[in-house]
């Protein structure tokens, strides 16, 4: 769990931000210089006790939320994530304990200034029905009494930037809207005036999934492009890992159970209650986190489909790959395919689906679990072959990243017991059964190869490569 102390910054409060041009520059999470527009809050002690209810709803919540960063507020229904969120808008007061944004108590903020300048986006949009797309999204710039010109401009800006066509849709009212461009909307209502800060309340809850991987998708590129500081409230711990650069496990009246990275709290969930929210597919959701391009790409023979039959059966000991005039892959082709073979450009199967440098380690298992060699081709520019990443690669990036995280609790104060304890799932185990079922299946073909007649791969260690 990360407390602090409220640091005092020099950086402009969230009241202070009245034009769209001012820029915050602060420290954030790496230490990094980069400039950003985020800036700091810390909840301090932060308790919130509704009248009546006899015990807190937010009880003693210590928080800091680094400037430019997305942290996630994950937890069971009914434990405290809005109550803490809208804390710090002053949407609601808390009882006790201190808020600071950007090193101010947001108490010495305006209230209505303050809301102005965070926006805040909830679940079903919250859209004003009588009101017009533009008219939605020029909300708050029209409360500050920005030009008639410049709203516009603005209103133009901020569509285009959640993908949406200011020429078919500006006129348009949210009832004239699929959930997901209302969901768009609102995105863009939120971030109109340029505000330091974003809350977001279960934003794409409302949403199909396949819309919500969208919305998501475009959440992630707007971030790269504006570092806003993000408050962003799920129940569903796959969008935390998706989205969060940390995520807070809270648990009732907001405890806070973990705080951190989603790459160390998927290697080593603090206690039992973490590793329960996190799942039993935890070593598949880190696939999610991490890229090909992270990890060891391995080479196959290949040749090119004019190139003669004998310069592959020289080199395939198991499979090779047939490449264009271009280098692109076309065909996996393996060694008994070659014995009677006339021409590369007959022989083989084609290659399923490819991944490149840039795919995640997700869509890579995918594509091994999808293809008989047990590996995913890897292509980079122009879709040119680059190697292969196989099943193997992707179990020790996995097991790696379990050991380098399997001390963190160590000195853990808390009242957690270390991970992995009784009840923590193996964070293996999904990756090492889908292993097992490639393995399974490569040992099938071994098989059809032998009864072929011909001969399986001299060498175990060249299986699979
Ligand atoms: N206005 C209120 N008056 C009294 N109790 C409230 C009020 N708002 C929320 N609560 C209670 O405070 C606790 C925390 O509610 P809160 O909405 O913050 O939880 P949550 O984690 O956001 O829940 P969910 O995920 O279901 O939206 C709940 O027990 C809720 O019943």
């Amino acid at each position: 769990m990360t407390t602090s102390d409220p640091k005092t910054a020099d950086t402009p409060t969230s009241g202070d931000h009245r034009t769209e041009d001012t820029k915050a520059t602060g420290s954030n999470a790496t230490g990094s210089n980069a400039e950003h527009t985020g800036v700091e809050i810390v909840l301090d002690h932060v308790t919130k006790e509704y009248p009546g209810a006899g015990r807190p709803a937010v009880d003693d919540v210590n928080l800091t939320i680094p400037a430019g960063e997305t942290v996630i507020f994950v937890g069971p229904s009914g434990c405290g994530k809005t109550t803490t969120m809208r804390m710090i808008n002053r949407l609601i007061e808390p009882t006790s304990g201190r808020i600071t944004i950007a090193g101010r108590d947001n108490k010495d903020l305006n209230a209505n200034e303050l809301r102005r300048n965070i926006g805040y986006s909830i679940q079903s949009a919250g859209l004003f029905p009588h009101l017009t797309v533009a008219q939605n999204v020029g909300t708050v710039p029209r409360l500050l009494k920005w030009k008639k010109s410049r709203i516009k401009d603005r209103v133009e800006e901020m569509l285009d930037l959640v993908g949406l066509d200011p020429a078919e849709f500006r006129d348009r009212y949210p009832r004239q809207l699929s959930g997901g461009q209302q969901q768009r909307v609102g995105v863009a209502r939120a971030l109109a005036a340029d505000p330091p800060i974003l809350l977001m309340d279960e934003p794409f809850g409302a949403v199909d999934p396949i819309t919500r991987g969208l919305l998501q998708d475009e959440l992630l590129r707007l971030q790269d492009e504006l570092h806003k500081t993000i408050v962003f409230v799920t129940h569903d711990f796959s969008e935390a890992v998706k989205l969060g650069d940390r995520i807070a496990v809270l648990g009732y009246q907001s405890k806070v159970l973990q705080y951190d990275t989603p790459e160390a709290i998927l290697a080593a969930p603090a206690n039992d209650t973490v590793a329960k929210f996190v799942g039993s597919d935890a070593s598949l959701q880190q696939l999610t986190l991490l890229r090909v391009r992270d990890v060891e790409i391995e080479r196959r023979p290949t040749a090119r489909e004019d190139d003669p039959v004998d310069y592959l059966r020289d080199q395939v000991r198991d499979w090779g790959i047939i490449l264009d005039s271009r280098d692109r892959p076309v065909r996996w082709v393996r060694q008994r395919d070659l014995r009677d073979a006339r021409s590369l450009r007959d022989v083989g199967e084609p290659v399923g689906e490819l991944v490149s440098l840039r795919s995640t380690l997700q869509d890579a298992l995918e594509a091994i679990l999808a293809d008989s060699s047990a590996s995913a081709i890897v292509t980079g520019v122009r879709g040119r072959y680059e190697g292969v990443v196989t099943i193997d690669t992707l179990i020790s990036t996995v097991r790696t990243l379990h050991e380098e995280h399997a001390h963190d609790h160590d000195e853990s104060d808390d009242d957690s017991s270390p991970a992995p304890g009784p009840g923590v799932p193996d964070v293996r185990d999904p990756i090492e059964k889908a292993a097992e079922a490639a393995k399974a299946e490569r040992a099938r073909s071994a098989d059809e190869t032998d009864s072929d007649g011909s001969a399986a791969a001299d060498d175990p260690e060249q299986a699979h490569r």
